[in-house]
């Protein structure tokens, strides 16, 4: 039995022992913390001193977990831009340099969220969980790894697949004035990704919670959430969020189509963005130019736009297809903005305020806007058809304005009109209704071959339905080659214009044949105009 003393000893060579070991463990490391303090605060931005060693757009951390992106180096001060509620933040306050710059958690985890630039859960659901991250700005891919645009990207719309044709990879633009259906068109194109295994990113940029919420209630309703990620900086969050958001959302973007995957991108809308940093910019003193945009507005565009591409075999063959949209102000298409995204991009839908008005929905003006690198990707089966829709289609807006003066017009000058407000009829379509690419064939096959012109105008909605429901009795072998790009041979059309033609029969007859079942038929109303 040992004595006190000796248990005494034995513990304090035990508590030695560890000691010892733990000394021959450590090895110390140095690290750098630098810290500055905030000199200046404002709305959206601080001036930081004492971070010489700070590199642009560096992460800065200020207390309470926010962090703010470092803007302008001067030699004596940083201007920050903050990504968080400048409210929080005091003069005096201590900043770190963390020496990472912004990024965003990315992967398969963020299909169905609605998240916000920093990646922060805006749905009530449980934070995303760690994995892979990608910066938020990163380089374009080299123009050796692009592949031409060949595949095209259904939106569902009639008037966009036949005549302003969209190929993945491509940056298509939707501009026009407030309320003309620009995000409309941009979420019935979502919608249709359905089923086509492409994947979709919403960024809502400075938009109203209202307006974000009623996409994501749209979204939700039609299945459309679980291959869509939704980003959303709302218009009261801070302008450093909102100018880094479609930034971030392309980053996640990026990473699908890095894995070979097709990606659809809907940027809604680059004028916020735009104003975002404006805003930031004029805070931050740099001096302005047209319309008080600082002078590097075109290249915040572009860098962003030319992430959107078509990867090489060697790449994975993946794509990016940009949608951005733009707000003109008095259909102002020549104001700064919108002239440099028209020149960003590889082409424009343009909404008209005075279609919206006069019902013919989507607004599309056919005139103002083109597909530069879709048409080439458009399928052969259209491009057959839509040749002589779009010229027969121009004819008709140039005469149609003398026609409104009530001139007295020739035989021939008349059919063309009278074709015309057919094809306008045609293409209408309500909104997250996208139609398949079967009932648009058969649609356009019977525009067409004028098989539409008998029909009274008051009629057309109902002729049109018709036909698309008849859609359905087209054979799948047949259904099966428009997937393929095969172009259709005589045969497949004549089978198309013949289930068209039944659909249409009692219009196409005389007036005394019977309506269409449950339709009012062409003896139920005179002549439609
Ligand atoms: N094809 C359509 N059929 C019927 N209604 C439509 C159609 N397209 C848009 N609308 C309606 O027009 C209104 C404006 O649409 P939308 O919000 O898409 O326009 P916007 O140009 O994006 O508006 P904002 O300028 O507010 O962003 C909405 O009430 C929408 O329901």
């Amino acid at each position: 039995m040992s004595t006190p003393a000796e248990s005494l000893h034995d513990a304090f060579e035990d508590a030695f022992a560890g000691l010892r070991q733990a000394r021959q463990a450590f090895t110390p490391t140095l690290g750098m913390r630098e810290t500055g303090v905030v000199t200046q605060v404002a709305t959206g931005i601080a001036h930081v001193r004492g971070l010489p060693g700070a590199g642009y757009d560096e992460l800065l951390l200020f207390p309470g977990d926010m962090f703010g992106l470092a803007f302008n180096l001067d030699e004596d001060e940083i201007g920050v831009v903050l990504l968080g509620d400048h409210a929080r933040l005091q003069a005096g306050a201590e900043v770190r340099r963390t020496g990472r710059v912004m990024d965003i958690a990315v992967g398969d985890g963020l299909l169905g969220r609605v998240i916000d630039p920093l990646g922060r859960p805006l749905d009530g659901r449980a934070p995303l969980a760690a994995g892979k991250r990608l910066p938020i700005e990163r380089p374009a891919p080299p123009i050796m790894d692009r592949a031409p645009v060949s595949v095209p990207l259904q939106s569902g719309l009639k008037v966009v697949d036949a005549l302003i044709p969209i190929g993945r990879g491509q940056r298509e633009l939707i501009v026009g004035d407030r309320q003309t259906g620009k995000t409309s068109i941009a979420i019935d194109t979502i919608l249709n990704q359905r089923g086509e295994n492409v994947l979709c990113v919403y960024c809502a940029i400075g938009q109203r919670a209202a307006a974000v919420a009623r996409v994501v209630a749209n979204l939700r309703e039609h299945g459309a959430m679980e291959y869509t990620v939704v980003v959303v900086a709302e218009g009261d969050d801070p302008p450093g969020l909102v100018y880094i958001a479609p930034y971030a959302a392309t980053s996640i973007a990026e990473h699908f189509m890095e894995a070979g995957r097709d990606v659809l991108i809907v940027y809604d809308d680059l004028t916020q963005h735009a104003r975002a940093y404006r805003e930031l910019s004029l805070l931050l003193r740099r001096p302005p130019g047209r319309e008080a945009f600082p002078g590097d507005i075109f290249y915040i565009h572009s860098r962003l736009l030319e992430r959107a591409t078509h990867l090489g075999a060697e790449r994975g063959h993946g794509s990016l297809t940009a949608l951005p949209i733009i707000e003109t102000e008095a259909q102002d298409i020549s104001a700064y903005i919108p002239t440099n995204l028209i020149s960003i991009t590889d082409g424009q839908i343009y909404l008209s305020p005075s279609l919206f008005e006069l019902g013919v929905l989507p607004a599309i003006d056919v005139g103002k806007s083109v597909s530069r690198v879709g048409s080439e990707a458009q399928r052969a089966s259209y491009r057959a058809v839509t040749g002589d829709l779009k010229l027969a289609y121009a004819q008709f807006e140039e005469l149609e304005n003398f026609a409104r003066f009530g001139t007295r017009l020739d035989e021939d000058t008349r059919r063309i009109i009278d074709h015309g407000e057919r094809i306008r009829a045609c293409l209408k379509q309500p909104e997250l209704a996208p139609v398949s690419v079967p009932a648009q064939m058969a649609i356009l096959l019977a525009l067409s071959h004028k098989l539409f012109d008998p029909v009274p105008l008051a009629q057309m909605a109902q002729a049109e339905r018709a036909v698309h429901m008849a859609a359905a009795n087209i054979p799948a072998s047949l259904c099966a080659r428009f997937e393929t790009g095969d172009k259709l041979t005589e045969a497949d059309r004549d089978v198309i214009i013949e289930i068209a033609r039944q659909a249409l029969a009692s219009w196409c007859s005389t007036e005394k044949t019977t309506p269409v079942p449950g339709e009012a038929g062409p003896a139920a109303t005179a002549a439609g105009r």
